[in-house]
């Protein structure tokens, strides 16, 4: 019949597996109870195996009067007998405990066929306070451990006697008992015999009973002595396995240990894969990231691709269109094509008449290349025959001016400017001002403010006539004439243009190698300056700007002929002795200019003078307007000094003769001057000024009249060493005459031209300038001579 009981808190056990009960925590298996036929038992387990000890609950009287009942079922066999189960050791049951020891134990889940419905429950009262206290044997306890089969060690002492139904005495075999639980014992035993005492009664029997135990408790103590060793040697067993559990532990410690560190290991490979992961996250972003801008850039490809496309389409739409188009005109080229193929065919045989046209016209053309040639060689014949004709003109040129004489005067009398009618107002005979007067009536002043000039040779041009009256001492008017002749006399009305045709000869001179000097002489306001620098427009030019553009023009010219030529210009001043630079930025009168010769080329030098290179006559313009303008800023009111100065302008000009178009040069050089000299005015002192004049205009005209005397003196000097050989010239008298020397010497060719003022009032002035001029015009300076040399 198979029981099952179980551990306090635990599952239920089937008691035929006693044996192989699981020990689990030593706390659980303290105590366990099991019912047997309305018996309770209490073990109390002390190891794995064997230490079972086995409690017979002996709760009360009323349960201890059940033991007898149950054992009358089967009295002799003990509760391990009948319950077929693991034989138990005597040495387990150690005690009964007392009545007030034990609990009552619930067990519901008992089986309820093995107990039967008569059997009462019992609650098991196992343990105690210390569960590992042995417990002392009962008197059933002692009948099991009577009991006790295989595998269950034997008790040590004789097995206790069997317990019958109300029996009293002790178990034979039982273990010693505590003098306590002994006293307990005995007082049940009494108890429970005492019914037995009541109905025999005798004292000896008691005393009997009482040695008896105390015999069996002396073999009680015995075996617990013997249990106490057995105990011990079992605790050494259990600390040799405590010290070995230890040793476990310590191995399992460094276990743990390795494993702490394998984790710890592990857990920065895991860092480090959080980390790698993290890392390959973020590379993902990026990746993503990237993917996605390129597939936006893709998004924008594909749109304009598809633009492209659309725009593709179109225009295959519109070249198809075009071909359409193309394919028209085709057919239609294809009919003119045909139209033409029959026009070439005309073409071609019209091509081949010309050709042979052509092939006429290539002999006709080589024989005129022939002719070319021919014609290049006379070219070429007559550009060196004109070569030596150039060398021919200009010593036929040369000779002219040599017979015309070197040194000319040409005598021009201005007209009578409405000017002089201001001026000379008072003399008008009807007493009207000029700018109220009728035509008339003007041409009537003017002719009697006019002094009596005439021109009686009408066809040459050489003759001037100056009719004066004047008063005798006696009071009678006394009337002269007086007769001037000289190369060329230009009346009031005469033009510019006419006066430059006389002297262009003289440019041409300079431009072949001669020193030309060109004077302008005569009284101020005489019309100096306008001969030789004149007004602004073409009409009004006066000699210096047209001499220029000559000089120019003639080099131009010349450069057909072989020659090249460069030219330079300098204006100067001569004023009080003194010579300053018109074209120089220096103040006027105060840097001193030295005057240098030199006589193998018989060119002269100023130093510390500007020398401007002219490439053109425009050039030369604004050249005199530079003069003009400093000459303004040193005049003042009271001085005008263009009258009281002589202005000398230069033009320097050097040619080579280097050949031309292809034609060999001769090398030959020559170096030439022009000089436009405007005298200051030639008036006398006394009539200029009077006697109350200031310091300084004395010394400006005595410095004129010096000047133009040494002028004269030089000519005349000049003059009579034409005639009598070497004499000396006195050209350091002034620095006029200095230098102008080379311009004055034998070797040049001289110009004066002779302003006349027309009016009566300066009539005697204007006859002593005639006087002067016919003395100059009567010189005769020796032969000129060209500056030339072959290189
Ligand atoms: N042939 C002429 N035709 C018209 N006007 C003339 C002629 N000659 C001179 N004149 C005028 O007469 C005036 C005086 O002439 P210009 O200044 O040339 O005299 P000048 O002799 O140079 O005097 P100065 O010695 O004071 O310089 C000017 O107004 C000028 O324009």
């Amino acid at each position: 019949m198979a029981k099952k009981w179980r551990w306090h808190g635990g599952p239920l056990v089937d008691t035929n597996n006693i044996a192989n009960i699981p020990t689990g925590n030593h706390r659980h298996v303290l105590d366990a109870s099991v019912e047997r036929a309305g018996i309770w038992f209490g073990f109390n387990v002390t190891n794995d195996h064997d230490l079972l000890k086995l409690i017979v609950i002996d709760n009360d009287e009323g349960n201890m009067s059940r033991l007898p009942r149950l054992r009358s079922s089967s009295p002799d066999r003990t509760l391990h007998d009948r319950d077929a189960g693991p034989s138990l050791p005597s040495r387990t049951i150690n005690h009964i405990t007392t009545r007030g020891s034990l609990k009552r134990k619930a067990i519901p889940e008992e089986d309820e066929d093995d107990q039967g419905p008569s059997q009462p429950r019992k609650v098991a009262a196992v343990g105690s306070s210390k569960p590992n206290r042995p417990l002392l044997p009962s008197r059933t306890a002692t009948n099991l451990g009577a009991s006790t089969r295989s595998g269950v060690p034997k008790p040590t002492s004789k097995p206790p006697p069997k317990l019958a139904r109300g029996t009293s005495a002790p178990p034979s075999n039982a273990k010693p008992l505590s003098r306590s639980t002994i006293g307990t014992r005995a007082a049940a035993n009494r108890v429970v015999s005492g019914s037995k005492a009541i109905g025999n009664g005798p004292r000896t029997a008691e005393d009997k009973r009482f040695h008896e135990l105390q015999s069996q408790l002396s073999t009680i103590e015995a075996a617990r002595a013997a249990d106490a060793a057995r105990l011990a040697a079992d605790m050494e067993a259990e600390r040799a396995k405590v010290a070995e559990l230890q040793s476990n532990h310590l191995t399992l410690s460094r276990e743990l240990a390795d494993a702490k560190s394998q984790e710890i290991v592990q857990r920065r490979e895991l860092v480090h894969f959080s980390d790698e992961i993290e890392s390959m996250r973020k590379t993902h972003a990026r990746e993503v990231m990237d993917l996605e801008l390129d597939i936006k850039k893709r998004d924008r490809e594909i749109r304009e691709l598809k633009e492209d496309l659309r725009e593709c389409r179109s225009d295959l739409d519109r070249e198809r269109d075009t071909v359409t188009a193309l394919k028209n005109t085709l057919s239609q080229q294809s009919t003119t094509q045909l139209t033409l193929s029959t026009q070439n065919q005309a073409l071609e045989a019209r091509s081949q008449a010309l050709q042979s046209q052509l092939d006429a016209h290539t002999r006709t053309i080589s024989e005129l290349m022939l002719k070319l040639e021919t014609a290049d060689k006379e070219v070429e014949d007559m550009k060196k025959e004109k070569m030596e004709s150039e060398l021919i003109r200009r010593k036929l040129h040369n000779m002219v001016q040599e017979l015309k004489g070197n040194i000319r005067v040409f005598c021009r009398v201005r007209p009578v400017l409405p000017s002089d009618l201001a001026t000379y107002g008072s003399t008008l005979s009807s007493g009207s001002s000029p700018g109220t007067s009728s035509g008339a009536d003007l041409e009537k002043a003017k002719e009697e403010l006019q002094a009596s000039f005439f021109f009686p040779d009408s066809r040459d041009h050489k003759e001037i006539v100056v009719a004066s009256s004047s008063s005798s001492a006696t009071g009678q008017e006394r009337k002269e004439v007086y007769n001037f002749g000289f190369d060329r006399v230009f009346e009031p009305q005469s033009t510019q243009l006419e006066v430059f045709e006389e002297i262009s000869q003289l440019a041409q001179s300079c431009i072949d190698g001669y020193n030309v000097c060109i004077f302008a002489y005569g009284q101020t306001g005489s019309g100096k300056s306008f001969t030789m620098e004149g007004g602004l427009t073409d009409t009004t030019m006066g000699m210096i700007p047209r001499a220029v553009e000559q000089v120019f023009k003639g080099a131009a010219d010349m450069k057909s002929r072989g020659w090249e030529y460069k030219m330079e210009g300098q204006f100067l001043e001569i004023y009080n002795e003194t010579i300053n630079d018109l074209l120089g930025k220096g103040e006027f009168d105060k840097k001193k200019h030295e005057i240098k010769h030199d006589l193998k080329t018989m060119s002269t030098r100023v130093t510390d003078v500007e020398v401007v290179p002219l490439s053109s006559p425009s050039q030369v313009k604004s050249l005199l307007s530079i003069a003009h303008s400093r000459r303004s800023v040193a005049a003042t009111l009271m001085n005008e000094r263009s009258s009281r100065s002589h202005s000398v302008f230069t033009l320097r000009i050097s040619g080579v003769n280097v050949g031309f178009d292809g034609c060999a040069g001769t090398g030959e050089k020559c170096e030439g001057s022009l000089n436009l000299v405007d005298l200051a005015g030639s008036e006398r002192l006394n009539v200029s000024f009077g006697n109350g004049v200031e310091k300084e205009r004395v010394r400006e005209t005595q410095s004129i009249n010096k000047s133009l005397s040494a002028l004269g003196d030089v000519i005349a000097a000049l003059g009579e060493k034409g005639e009598k050989g070497d004499k000396h010239i006195p050209y350091r008298n002034s620095k006029l005459t200095y230098l102008l020397q080379n311009s004055l010497s034998g070797n040049s060719k001289t110009l004066m031209i002779l302003n006349l003022s027309p009016l009566a009032a300066h009539l005697q002035e204007s006859l002593t300038s005639l006087r002067f001029a016919t003395k100059v015009n009567n010189t005769t300076i020796g032969t000129a001579r060209k500056h030339a040399k072959l290189s």
